[in-house]
């Protein structure tokens, strides 16, 4: 168990049906390759939490705050790592490819950032090469906007290629028709659990108190569509018709010793972003990130880079007096590295679609039907283990 990215120092939620009972959505724990049933164990070893742990979703589990998620946690481990335990819970435990994972929790609302300065830089010289790469105010405030909370989905399903209007420079008018510049972006989903009150700003130390965990993100966009439609309220239908996100929750607990200092910050930060002050925990995470298209690596994005930590993140979209719901889902923004190797979307990776990528099985700019994304991640864990992030797949299906 020493080598597997799902041992005990990691234990992700998830949400599961089986074939027997397609319509008993249950709350599990992945452990190696094996799922356990959370409210069946709960419901065997007499756990005070049996009835969050028997709902139809994450959120009963995300609403009911830190230290009930502690509590769980410890739980858990110990059920599936004492000696005294194991046989009790060795009989809630389903083989992986036994059970259909789903989406494990009601996404509330949904933003997305553009947090990193590579990423960031890219888009700015590849998009506006006429402008300053990065504008005024990036390195003052997180860049985010809102996405569409309704058409996130689970890793493994298919996506359409949309359909809409698209304008490069040299046509007089649109088009209409399905995108021609399918894109993925390499990203990481922070998922809110405990809710805040409206007029009420979370600071940066509450970030710990308020975000469950972490999953693997792609934020699907059509660049035709959103270089014609972005100016000036930024992105909304390039990337609103899926964004696709892991079926494994990994707990904020289960990522500690990942946890490193952000990049050198250029300006001061003001008092509500500034994470340099004594007492403040290093806000970034060491998470490797790799990205395939049909099997084959792409990028290895590193997450350590990203100028904008999540704490900042979340710190800056409740400034206004914004309040959080449990279910709220907000993503890093695309990672990218320093490094050519490690960019997180073709955009970038084929600077526009004009220097392709030479894969075994041909040039490529932008995505084709019938290619299939996954993002993979793992963060370094205690004494030397590793912790997984789940998987994220989609495969691109033709429009009609
Ligand atoms: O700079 C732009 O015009 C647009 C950038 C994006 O694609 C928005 C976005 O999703 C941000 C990100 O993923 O980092
Ligand atoms: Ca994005
Ligand atoms: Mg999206």
């Amino acid at each position: 168990m020493s080598d597997t990215l799902f041992g005990p120092d990691n234990l992700p939620y998830g949400l599961f049906t089986t074939p027997d009972a397609p319509g008993h959505r249950r709350l599990g724990v992945r452990f190696g390759d094996d799922v356990l049933d959370l409210g069946a164990a709960a419901a065997a070893f007499g756990s005070l939490h049996t009835e969050v742990l028997r709902a139809p979703s994450l959120n009963a589990l995300m609403a009911a705050g830190r230290p009930v998620w502690q509590a769980v946690r410890a739980e858990v481990r110990a059920w599936l790592t004492d000696e005294t335990h194991r046989e009790t819970a060795a009989r809630h435990l389903l083989p992986l490819p036994q059970v259909r994972l789903h989406l494990p929790f009601e996404v509330a609302d949904y933003v997305d950032f553009y947090a990193s300065e590579h990423h960031a830089t890219n888009v700015g010289r590849i998009f506006r090469p006429d402008s300053e790469a990065l504008t005024p105010n990036w390195k003052h405030l997180p860049i985010g906007y809102h996405g569409r909370a309704g058409t996130v989905v689970v890793s493994g399903t298919p996506v359409t290629r949309p359909r809409g209007q698209r304008k490069p420079p040299s046509e007089p008018v649109p088009a209409f028709g399905p995108s021609q510049r399918l894109d993925i972006e390499a990203e990481v989903g922070f998922v809110v659990g405990t809710p805040s009150t409206m007029g009420t700003p979370v600071g940066l130390a509450g970030f710990r108190e308020h975000v469950f965990g972490v999953t693997l993100l792609n934020d699907w966009s059509a660049r035709d569509i959103q270089a014609w439609e972005y100016v000036p309220l930024g992105p909304f239908l390039g990337k609103s018709f899926a964004t696709t996100v892991s079926p494994w929750i990994t707990p904020l607990d289960a990522l500690d010793a990942a946890r490193v200092a952000p990049p050198p910050r250029d300006f001061p930060l003001l008092p509500y972003l500034d994470d340099s002050a004594g007492g403040i925990e290093p806000g970034g995470y060491d998470l490797r990130m790799t990205v395939r298209l049909n099997g084959h690596t792409l990028a290895e994005p590193p997450f350590s880079t990203m100028y904008w930590t999540a704490a900042q993140q979340l710190a800056h979209m409740t400034v206004n007096g914004a309040s959080l719901r449990t279910g709220d889902l907000y993503a890093s923004g695309t990672v990218s590295g320093a490094e050519p190797a490690q960019r997180g979307s073709l955009l970038e990776l084929t600077w526009g679609g004009r220097e392709p990528l030479e894969l075994p099985d041909g040039k490529r700019t932008f995505l084709e039907d019938g290619d299939e994304v996954t993002l993979t991640a793992w963060a370094p864990g205690p004494g030397g283990t590793r912790v997984g992030l789940g998987d994220v797949t989609g495969r691109v299906t033709p429009v009609e």
